[in-house]
């Protein structure tokens, strides 16, 4: 599929920073915009229906996958996410820049759809800054804590299949690095397009 928008996802176990980061890069560039995803997780203490994620029942959920609704969904720390192609398609085709927050399963499906898609890694600096990441975070009970850290070994040993990686030591390093990602593919694809359309013009083709 192709849109004049670029895309990117951003994969990371829980608790790397990922949120943080995706948040800080869109209040810097107003060009990138969230796909928000549905999701059978309850809502966490600040979140809004709508904004983090649109928050629905495994009917729900169930209908949605029934009727195609999903350009990718998957089972994540025990519960289902998924990105509408309502999400991204309408905001792609108008020519923005969409960037997903998903795990590593759907960033995988998400390239075999949108090849033109960067998909971007986000590690931790260690084990034990994760595990304190995710506590001083405080949003999750210690077995989800557990859970997401169990994950978080078979999450990471999905990084060589990523287009770009970055280590969220420092935030403001990490920002930085995000931004340069998303300022390069802005060029590639820029000159990719102006390259096709001087080929079609040579060849008089419109
Ligand atoms: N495949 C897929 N994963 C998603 C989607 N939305 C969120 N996720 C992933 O689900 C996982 C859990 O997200 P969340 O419950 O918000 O926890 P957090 O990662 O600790 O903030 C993370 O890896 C998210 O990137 C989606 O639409 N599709
Ligand atoms: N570079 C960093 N250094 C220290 N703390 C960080 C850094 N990046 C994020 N955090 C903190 O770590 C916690 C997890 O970050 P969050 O963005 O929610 O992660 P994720 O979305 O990947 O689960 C949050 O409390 C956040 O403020």
């Amino acid at each position: 599929m192709d849109y004049p928008g670029n895309l990117f996802v951003v994969a990371a176990p829980s608790g790397a920073g990922k949120s943080s980061l995706v948040k800080t890069l869109m209040e810097l560039d107003s060009h990138v915009q969230p796909s928000v995803s549905h999701t059978t997780r309850a809502p966490r203490g600040q979140e809004k229906h709508g904004r983090e994620y649109f928050f629905v029942s495994e009917t729900e959920f169930d209908a949605m996958v029934q009727a195609n609704a999903f350009v990718e969904w998957a089972h994540v720390h025990n519960h289902r996410y998924g990105t509408s192609k309502k999400a991204i398609e309408e905001r792609m085709s108008q020519g923005a820049d969409v960037i997903l927050e998903i795990d590593f399963q759907g960033a995988l499906q998400i390239k075999q759809i949108f090849a033109n898609a960067a998909t971007i890694f986000i590690l931790p600096p260690s084990w034990e800054e994760l595990r304190s990441r995710l506590e001083r975070r405080g949003e999750d009970s210690s077995e989800v804590i557990e859970v997401r850290l169990q994950n978080a070994a078979l999450e990471m040993a999905q990084v060589q299949q990523f287009d770009f990686v970055i280590i969220n030591e420092s935030f403001d390093r990490a920002v930085f690095d995000l931004k340069s990602i998303v300022h390069a593919q802005r060029l590639k694809y820029l000159a990719q397009r102006r390259a096709r359309a001087e080929t079609f013009k040579a060849l008089h083709i419109s």
